[in-house]
């Protein structure tokens, strides 16, 4: 499973095996193929604008950053191409290419709002170099500063959302839901995630799980006694809590335990879990989350057993343009990710698999694909890719700016948190 070496900024590594992407400025770009983890780590060229889309599209990279760092990045390695050139080198022109090739990156998936918003911060700064009199050299070099600042800039915000919203759950700044005095510092702390909104989709770190992440290090820094455990759910169908979640956990050895979608309400309601912390697609003005299919049922269980609903969200992934989740459109995915299972097996007879042994037969493919049927044969599926969890049932939004909870009003004001924090 080593990931192939490779360069980043002329030194020689090797990405960790949790770095979604890999950039080597100005013009090569990797994806991490997250359709075949855990299982293989596969890394894969990002070429030109189809590159960025195709992988968008069929999620060999995803998650709502990661997604949002791609496409810009696509667009850096399409308009810096040297070997098929297709930018224009007029200024005008060039920021027509730029315009067009946003519309047609927008169109890989509908939910996530990060790309829409990079997207349209960038349009706005290329402007902006433009009538300062720059000439195309000027734009791509700008392309290129906005896109690698996205890089470093998303690994800053989920550090902060790591720490805030573990010094939220540590601070009691909720009821908790164990028997165990708040203040004892040395009780155990659970913490239940959906979904992946780790290392892999973003450009590090994480959200939600860079809350658990930072949550397992202050548990374990203050006190020996202290006890930390993360539980994942598998997040049916493309099994990003299975295939990406758990192996984050296990590669960074934060005790973890994995449940299927059915079990939440029955381990919420052993009392067990301390708060529920899960990414973000698109937050809107009012709070609404849209998030990975699976979230809303988690926030009404949830609720009924008072556990605190958290949702990790830099800013990047709230949309102050919607007042509400009912303007969110819901990308539907095909029914064959619900209907099957499909990714590359190593053949048991293959030297791969039986190491050095003699009676192997070579003439069999180290790996193959496979396609595993899941139903039965004929039945129509509804694969939603995302749900809207209403603000009701979410009692905080962690940001890089800091926590949001509910005024006197029992409503997240949003807009004024993100403006007074700026303002600061
Ligand atoms: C920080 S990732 C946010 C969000 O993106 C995931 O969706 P997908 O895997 O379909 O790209 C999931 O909803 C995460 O919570």
């Amino acid at each position: 499973m080593a990931s192939p070496a490779t360069s980043i900024g002329n030194v020689a590594c090797k990405p960790s095996a949790l770095q979604a992407i890999v950039f080597e400025a100005p013009r090569q770009l990797q994806i991490l193929d997250q359709l075949l983890l855990p299982f293989e780590s596969v890394y894969v060229p990002i070429r030109n604008l189809e590159d960025g889309h195709r992988a968008i599209r069929t999620m060999q990279v995803r998650g709502a950053p990661a997604i949002a760092i791609v496409g810009v990045l696509a667009l850096v390695v399409d308009a810096l191409n040297s070997n098929r050139p297709v930018a224009p080198t007029a200024v005008g022109p060039f920021l027509t290419y730029i315009d067009d090739s946003i519309k047609y990156l927008l169109t890989s998936r509908p939910t996530a709002v990060n790309l829409f918003e990079a997207t349209n911060r960038l349009t706005r700064h290329l402007e902006n170099v433009a009538a300062a009199g720059t000439d195309v050299d000027g734009l791509k070099a700008a392309l290129l500063a906005y896109g690698e600042a996205m890089l470093t800039q998303d690994i800053k915000d989920n550090r902060r959302i790591g720490r805030y919203g573990a010094e939220y759950i540590l601070s009691g700044g909720h009821t908790p839901v164990h028997d165990g005095n708040q203040a004892d510092p040395a009780r155990s702390w659970s913490v239940l995630t959906h979904c992946n909104t780790g290392a892999l989709a973003t450009a590090g770190w994480g959200t939600a799980l860079g809350i658990i992440r930072s949550l397992h290090a202050a548990v374990n820094s203050d006190n020996e006694h202290g006890h930390f455990q993360a539980y994942c759910t598998e997040t049916r169908p493309y099994l990003q809590g299975s295939r990406l979640t758990a192996y984050e956990l296990v590669h960074d050895g934060i005790p973890a335990t994995l449940i299927t979608d059915s079990m939440v309400s029955a381990l919420l309601a052993t009392h067990r879990i301390d708060a529920v912390v899960v990414g973000a697609d698109r937050v809107t003005a009012n709070g609404d989350t849209a998030n990975k299919i699976g979230t809303y049922q988690l926030a009404i269980a949830a609720r009924y057993h008072g556990v605190p609903m958290i949702v990790a969200a830099p800013t990047t992934s709230i949309d102050l343009g919607r007042r509400s989740g009912a303007e969110i459109e819901i990308e539907e995915r095909p029914q064959e990710e619900l209907l099957a299972v499909t990714g590359r097996v190593t053949l048991c007879g293959t030297p791969e698999a039986q190491g050095e042994e003699e009676n192997v037969d070579a003439s069999l493919p180290a790996t193959t694909k496979y396609r595993m049927p899941l139903a039965a044969p004929g039945i129509q599926a509804w694969n939603p890719s995302f749900d809207v969890t209403p603000a009701a049932l979410i009692d905080a939004i962690v940001t890089e700016l800091g926590v949001v909870t509910k005024n006197a009003q029992g409503e997240f004001d949003l807009a004024g948190f993100i403006q007074t924090r700026r303002a600061e």
